[in-house]
């Protein structure tokens, strides 16, 4: 008998793993059946799935590998057949003054075929995670981003918090804004605007939302644009799209997870504001933690197997911490001996085979919180697809992957971006799965 698969709708291309977690667990809850794949598939097998994330590593790598890359995924998503494609990239618009997002945003638009294809939109607004945009400005909580903890990011900080500004250094296109006004009056009215804009000769406009009426308002608005270029809190206004043309059946959260196993452990390469307060939490409460010193690394001591060997007694009696995680000035203080990108590689080059040695030690429930280090560490466990569960925090859902580090064993794997969660998460984490 032939089997029936559906054609998946939206094809996702994400900038970083724990965004690409971030962007399925909004799709999930919206209703979509959704796959994530570990960089772009090998082979064109067909994915029975509503909606298909295809996790990248290309937020900081060279804006040309990050071309070459986001349009390989577009190819491969369009074989798939989906309709729409979705470029997603940081709730806080991470990226340098060489990009990426400008530019892989102009090569996708170039890639596009079909009618809107020369027009797109930017809009990293989060409401749920406190990322508004007011006017251009991107906020994060109460502070413009300028002056949010992400002005110190190690690899990409950013000090403008005007959008518009920011795109425009990063793009030929010409950008324009639809102010917030025009957003909570409606999906017509920012039709009209879209259309107003594209007579004036903008390329991609710079969209305000400060709640998520707007963001379902802008979902509407969005049904016919063959890319989109958002955040994940864009995500929840897409789905009624399709919902609403009666090709998108009502899936109740498909976010059920086999059940955890194994040790418990958490591997942190961020530094976000975020993060730091966890670590700290963490370590007030007298759990067991394990400071990895980037210099000793650079030194040539063996901080893996000091880890390891630290962790292997341990792991029986609950779960550990292994960080890198630091306050700004040590940060700086690291940054300035070792560079910039040669810091953040040997870190995230430890902490990736830390997290494989504790795998191949029996951890079967890891978190990891940072982007670049979750990228780092889903590579070194070898897995090709995540699966996703229950949400932890807005914007954190519990995945279950198959490692070939542990011989195709289920693990149960968390990415959490470094500005999102409570300051218990990972506590927090570990009873959830429970
Ligand atoms: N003590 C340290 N000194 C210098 N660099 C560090 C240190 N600890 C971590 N790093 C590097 O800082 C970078 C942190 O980026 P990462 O994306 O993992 O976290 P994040 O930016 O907080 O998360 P997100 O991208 O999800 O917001 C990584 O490249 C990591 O290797
Ligand atoms: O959008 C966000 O803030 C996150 O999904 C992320 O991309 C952090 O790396």
């Amino acid at each position: 008998m032939t089997q029936h698969l559906t054609k998946p709708l939206l094809g996702c291309i994400a900038d970083d793993f724990t965004g690409a977690t971030d962007l399925a667990n909004n799709l999930v809850r919206a209703g979509m059946r959704t796959v994530q794949t570990i960089g772009v598939p090998t082979d064109n097998q067909p994915i029975d799935a509503d909606a298909i994330v295809v996790a990248l590593k290309s937020r900081t790598i060279p804006a040309q590998d990050a071309i070459a890359q986001s349009l390989q995924a577009h190819a491969w998503l369009k074989a798939q057949g989906v309709e729409q494609i979705y470029f997603k990239y940081c709730s806080t618009f991470d990226s340098t003054p060489q990009g990426n997002i400008g530019p892989v945003t102009e090569a996708l638009m170039d890639a596009m075929d079909g009618p809107g294809k020369g027009f797109t939109i930017v809009c990293p607004a989060f409401p749920e995670n406190n990322r508004t945009i007011f006017k251009g400005h991107l906020f994060v909580g109460d502070v413009l981003l300028s002056d949010s903890g992400m002005r110190n990011h190690p690899l990409t900080p950013m000090t403008d918090a005007n959008l518009v500004r920011v795109m425009q250094s990063q793009t030929q296109r010409k950008v324009g804004l639809v102010e917030q006004s025009c957003v909570s009056a409606g999906p017509d009215a920012i039709r009209a605007r879209f259309q107003a804009l594209q007579a004036e000769g903008v390329g991609v406009a710079v969209v305000d939302a400060i709640s998520n009426q707007d963001l379902m308002h802008m979902g509407q608005a969005l049904a016919d644009m063959p890319l989109v270029t958002a955040g994940s809190g864009v995500a929840i206004g897409l789905p009624q799209n399709w919902k609403a043309r009666g090709v998108l059946a009502a899936n109740a959260a498909a976010d059920t997870l086999p059940a955890a196993t194994g040790y418990q452990a958490v591997v942190s390469g961020s530094c976000s504001v975020a993060t730091n307060a966890q670590v700290l939490h963490w370590r007030q409460a007298g759990k067991p933690a394990f400071a990895v010193d980037p210099l000793a690394v650079a030194s040539g001591t063996d901080v893996v197997q000091q880890a390891l060997s630290w962790a292997a007694p341990q792991l029986k009696d609950g779960p550990v911490l292994i960080y890198a995680t630091a306050e700004p000035a040590a940060v700086k203080a690291i940054q300035n001996q070792l560079g910039v990108a040669q810091a953040g590689e040997l870190v995230e080059h430890t902490l990736s085979n830390i997290a494989k040695g504790l795998v191949q030690a029996g951890v079967r429930q890891l978190v990891v919180a940072g982007g670049e280090t979750s990228g780092a560490v889903v590579q070194a466990l070898d897995v090709e697809r995540m699966v996703i569960g229950p949400q932890i925090d807005p914007g954190v859902p519990w995945t279950s992957v198959t490692s070939k580090v542990c011989h195709g064993d289920t693990v149960h794997v968390t990415l959490k971006s470094g500005n999102f969660g409570t300051h218990d998460f990972f506590e927090k984490s570990f009873s959830l799965l429970k």
